[in-house]
């Protein structure tokens, strides 16, 4: 009996916020990014903490003038203090500059690298994401993480964590020094950091569902643009243009509301956090009036009193901004670590199995026995399973064609030869060994698919084709398997680009037809000499005469290999040494064409279905019949 194990083929990304974690909590998990570049942040944080000081320190300077040199100078004639003092407020002041200065200096460069380090671990993330994943999650959502969202992030690391502390610790000393030095003033100072903190906490709360809905819905609508570029052709075609342009203007105005009402909200903190200190100054002034007057104060300590209150005025109106630029950024982590924390089910086995080594050439003599052992395959989220109990052989070097009606689950169990997804009970073995049991590198040098729909990256024509090509290989035999593959795959319009195989295809291939694409396509699964060789109904976009001009040649590449091949025609069912036929799931016969016609009332009836399409080649009939 065929082994029936059962592993999970799920995976869960969380879409939902991980709201469970503080903001420091969830900040903090930025650590391993940032470790490399925390001394040079911290240094940063440093300068600006020192400029701040010296900013601080002024109005002490002031102070002491008032009391001191100044009212020295205007008794005694004698300025020399004076000017000793303004010497020492202007090093300050440069000081100061200078401290800011450093700090751009320190933080541009390590903010830049780990921006780019996040963005290098999201997107390897995303490439090693099985098919299911990409399934679910719209490009538009992962695009706006990797670009808007770690952009954000960074302007956050080199200028927003610093400012805020910085804002944190000048209004803390600042507040201390008021108390500590204007009595009943710093008191009355002191007492409107009561409602800006109630406020500042309201805020946060408020802030962070705003700040994550705009973000999401950022995300909603570069998937709107991106699948409206995508699919020109189709809107175009259909005169659907003026309906994307509808739900492109309704995103786009929900986002803005969504902007809106995050700057309202930040507005009003703002506003709060300029009105409050004024409201007590204003107060503080009347009392410190009355004080001097009685000679309760001296009008250094008074004059050092307002030009604290000046030095803290800009940290206290600051605080808005960093605030917000905060919980922006611990939104842009959260959604960041939403895919990083995505478990990829498709891993390599910690211990793998040691096959014999594929040597380069195509051997179908040397290996590729595939074999689907009472496989059983449900989606992720579909209620009932695609493919259930499925037996199949392929023997090495034979060509099956896998035939069934429309949603039958032909090009859901290709998919399982290759891993693109996992069984979800049973298992599909290479040479014996099932391919959960190899490293996907072991896999895909063993598997290689070209698929109906045929994806080019915007790249030549050489880097595509030969993309499942070792880079070690020598450069001619890389040039001899290229010239190889598009032969076989009849792909001479190559010849005719302008720059030959080093012309650039346009995006996703789009300067080329269908037909072209496919046979690029079929050359590239050709050039990686696999054992086996899944196709997945690679012909159907090519007019009869050069189908058959590259069945002809393929014929000889698959007496090699073991292939799958879906078959949509007769022509491609023509290829094949047997045909397995799959109904509702389940591979109901497996024989030779005439054995099947003989034999199967299922076949004939798929068959007929077939031959009765409108372009059937006279040759593919004739290897029907
Ligand atoms: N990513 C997916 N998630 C959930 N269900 C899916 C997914 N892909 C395919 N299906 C479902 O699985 C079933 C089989 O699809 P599959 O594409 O394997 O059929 P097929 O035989 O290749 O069809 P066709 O001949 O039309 O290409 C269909 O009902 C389809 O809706």
């Amino acid at each position: 009996m065929p082994p029936t194990d059962e592993r999970s083929n799920r995976s869960e990304p969380s879409s939902e916020p991980r709201s469970e974690l503080s903001t420091f909590a969830s900040v903090r998990r930025l650590h391993p990014y940032v470790r490399t570049a925390l001394p040079r942040l911290a240094a940063g944080l440093a300068a600006s903490l020192g400029a701040s000081l010296m900013a601080l320190a002024i109005p002490r300077v002031l102070q002491w003038v008032t009391d001191g040199p100044l009212t020295a100078g205007a008794r005694d004639h004698d300025w020399s203090g004076l000017a000793w003092s303004v010497a020492l407020v202007a090093v300050l002041g440069a000081g100061e500059a200078g401290l800011i200065l450093l700090r751009r200096t320190l933080v541009m460069f390590p903010g830049t690298r780990v921006e780019a380090a996040m963005r290098m671990s999201l997107f390897r993330h995303l490439q090693d994401l099985p098919v299911s994943f990409h399934d679910r999650w719209p490009g538009g959502q992962l695009l706006s993480r990797i670009m808007g969202d770690l952009g954000l992030l960074r302007r956050w690391l080199v200028f927003g964590i610093i400012q805020l502390v910085v804002s944190i610790v000048t209004i803390v000393v600042g507040v201390g020094l008021l108390v500590a030095t204007g009595g009943w003033l710093g008191i009355i100072f002191l007492c409107g950091a009561i409602p800006v903190t109630v406020l500042a906490f309201r805020f946060s709360r408020r802030y962070r569902k705003i700040s994550r809905l705009s973000q999401d819905q950022s995300g909603d609508l570069a998937t709107t643009v991106e699948e409206s570029v995508h699919g020109i052709r189709v809107l175009k075609a259909f005169g659907r243009g003026p309906d994307a342009l509808d739900q492109f203007t309704e995103q786009a105005a929900e986002l803005r509301e969504t902007e809106i009402r995050k700057a309202t909200t930040d507005a009003g903190l703002t506003t709060a956090l300029r009105v409050i200190p004024e409201v007590t100054q204003a107060v503080a002034l009347v009392v410190g009036a009355y004080l001097v007057a009685q000679g309760d104060m001296t009008l250094g300590a008074l004059v050092a009193f307002f030009t604290t209150t000046a030095v803290i005025n800009g940290p206290v109106v600051d605080l808005g901004m960093t605030l917000s630029m905060t919980l922006n950024a611990r939104t842009a982590v959260d959604r960041f670590f939403e895919v990083m924390d995505t478990v990829n089910p498709l891993t390599d086995p910690e211990r793998p199995a040691r096959p014999e080594p594929v040597t380069p050439g195509r051997g179908g003599a040397t290996g590729g026995h595939v074999a689907f052992r009472d496989v059983t395959f449900r989606y992720d989220d579909a209620a009932r399973p695609v493919l259930r109990h499925v037996d199949l052989e392929l023997p090495p070097g034979t060509t099956t064609a896998l035939v069934g009606l429309t949603g039958s689950g032909k090009s859901t169990l290709a998919m399982l030869a290759p891993r693109l997804f996992d069984v979800t009970v049973g298992r599909v073995e290479v040479d014996g060994v099932d391919v959960r049991d190899l490293t996907r590198t072991q896999v895909r040098e063993r598997v290689a698919v070209a698929f109906e729909d045929p994806t080019l990256f915007s790249a030549s024509v050489r880097d595509n084709v030969l993309l499942g090509v070792s880079d070690d290989l020598p450069d001619a035999e890389r040039e001899t398997l290229l010239a190889e593959s598009l032969e076989i795959a009849q792909a001479h319009f190559v010849a005719d680009l302008p720059d030959g195989a080093d012309t650039r295809i346009g995006e996703e291939g789009m300067s080329l037809s269908g037909g072209q694409r496919q046979r690029l396509a079929l050359a590239r699964a050709i050039a990686a000499r696999p054992r086996v060789l899944v196709l997945d109904d690679p012909l159907s976009a090519l007019d009869v005469t050069t189908e058959e001009a590259v069945t002809a040649r393929l014929r000889d590449v698959l007496a090699a290999t073991t292939t799958l091949v879906i078959a949509h025609r007769p022509s491609t069912v023509a290829l094949a040494d047997r045909v397995a036929v799959l109904q509702d799931g389940r591979v109901t016969a497996v024989g030779t064409h005439q054995e099947l016609l003989a034999s199967d009332p299922h076949y004939r009836h798929i068959i007929s279905s077939l031959t009765s399409e409108p372009t059937p080649s006279p040759t593919s009939q004739e290897a029907l019949s």
